[in-house]
Parts: C-alpha cells; sequence; structure tokens
C-alpha cells in the first residue's frame, strides 16, 4: 500500500486537480471526503489535472464516516497536516501507507476531525503567515513523506514505481 493525501471536503477544484495529477506522477491515492464544493466531473478540475486525471488515482469517499471506516479497517495512521500544530512536519516519522489528511480551503477541518486524528502536525512558516495554499502543503507533505521512506528512489525496495 502507497502514501494517501486526503482532502476533507475540498472547495477549489483547481487544487483538487493539481493533486490528482501530482498523485499520477508520484503513485500517491488521492481520497477525497465528499462533499465536494466543486463538480468532481466538471471542467475546472479537468483543466488542473489535464490528461493526468486518466490515470489519476482517485479514491471517493461519501463522507468523513466512509473514509475513517475504511481507513481503520486498513490499519493505517491518519496524519493531519494543520496551521494548528506545534510539531513540525519535519520532526514527523512517516510511514510509507500514512494517510495525510488536509483540511478544506475556506475552513481546514472540524475540531473533532482534529481530535480524532492519530499525529497533528504542521509546515513552519514565517511570523504572521496565515496558511500556505492546499495543493502547496499537500505537495510539501506528499515530498517529506515520500523521501523518508525512500519511495521517491525508483532503485529502493520501498520505491513505488
Ligand atoms: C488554505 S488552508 C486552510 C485555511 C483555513 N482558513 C484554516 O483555518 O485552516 C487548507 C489546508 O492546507 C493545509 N495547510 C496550509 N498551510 C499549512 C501549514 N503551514 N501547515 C500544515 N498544513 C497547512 C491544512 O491542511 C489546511 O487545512
Amino acid at each position: 500500500m502507497t502514501l494517501s493525501i486526503a482532502l476533507y471536503q475540498p472547495d477549489i477544484a483547481g487544487n483538487t486537480g493539481t493533486l490528482l495529477r501530482l498523485g499520477a506522477c508520484l503513485s500517491i491515492d488521492i481520497e477525497i471526503i465528499e462533499p465536494a464544493g466543486f463538480d468532481l466531473s466538471g471542467r475546472a478540475l479537468k483543466r488542473a489535472g489535464m490528461d493526468y486525471l486518466e490515470t489519476a488515482r482517485l479514491v471517493r469517499h461519501l463522507d468523513l464516516a466512509t473514509f475513517e471506516a475504511t481507513r481503520r479497517s486498513s490499519g493505517r495512521r491518519l496524519v493531519l497536516f494543520t496551521t494548528k500544530a506545534r510539531t513540525s512536519y519535519l520532526d514527523f516519522a512517516f510511514r510509507p501507507d500514512d494517510v495525510l489528511l488536509f483540511g478544506r480551503e475556506s475552513a481546514g477541518v472540524p475540531d473533532h476531525v482534529h481530535e480524532s486524528a492519530d499525529a497533528r502536525v504542521t509546515i513552519p512558516m514565517a511570523p504572521g503567515a496565515r496558511s500556505l495554499n492546499l495543493a502547496l502543503s499537500a505537495a510539501m507533505a506528499a515530498g517529506e513523506a515520500l523521501r523518508q521512506t525512500d519511495a521517491l528512489n525508483p532503485r529502493s525496495a520501498g520505491g513505488a514505481w
């Protein structure tokens, strides 16, 4: 099983499309916890994801309960990326099958989701900065998790391709 990026009720099609392309290129599943704030078969998503959408590894979950049931049954950890955590993602030891969860662009995740995660980590920012763009934060997170688990190395045993 490989790394997953999970998006909690994403609002902006362009961000999700960008991440579907990332997932297709780096062998990462993109899990969407619905409802999304846009049409998942719409033009904006296709514009951002381009032809990569054909090979994207999209997993759709009807709601949070369905997502959580699937994740728990597979024994994978839920690692929440949030501006409200103290632990830097650089100090966290990722596993190859972790599920990295990101909040919606407008409001992050609700408190109960924050509390139910196995771990909460942050990408340190300059003082006064509010947050990074969703797709960019997920790309930074995936880069670090793949680097730590040697999954970006085509010659390694843990390599994703
Ligand atoms: C645009 S931000 C959400 C901002 C929202 N107003 C809030 O208060 O959470 C969308 C998502 O990107 C991720 N994110 C953005 N900046 C981050 C950071 N510095 N560290 C960790 N996650 C970050 C989080 O998952 C966040 O929920």
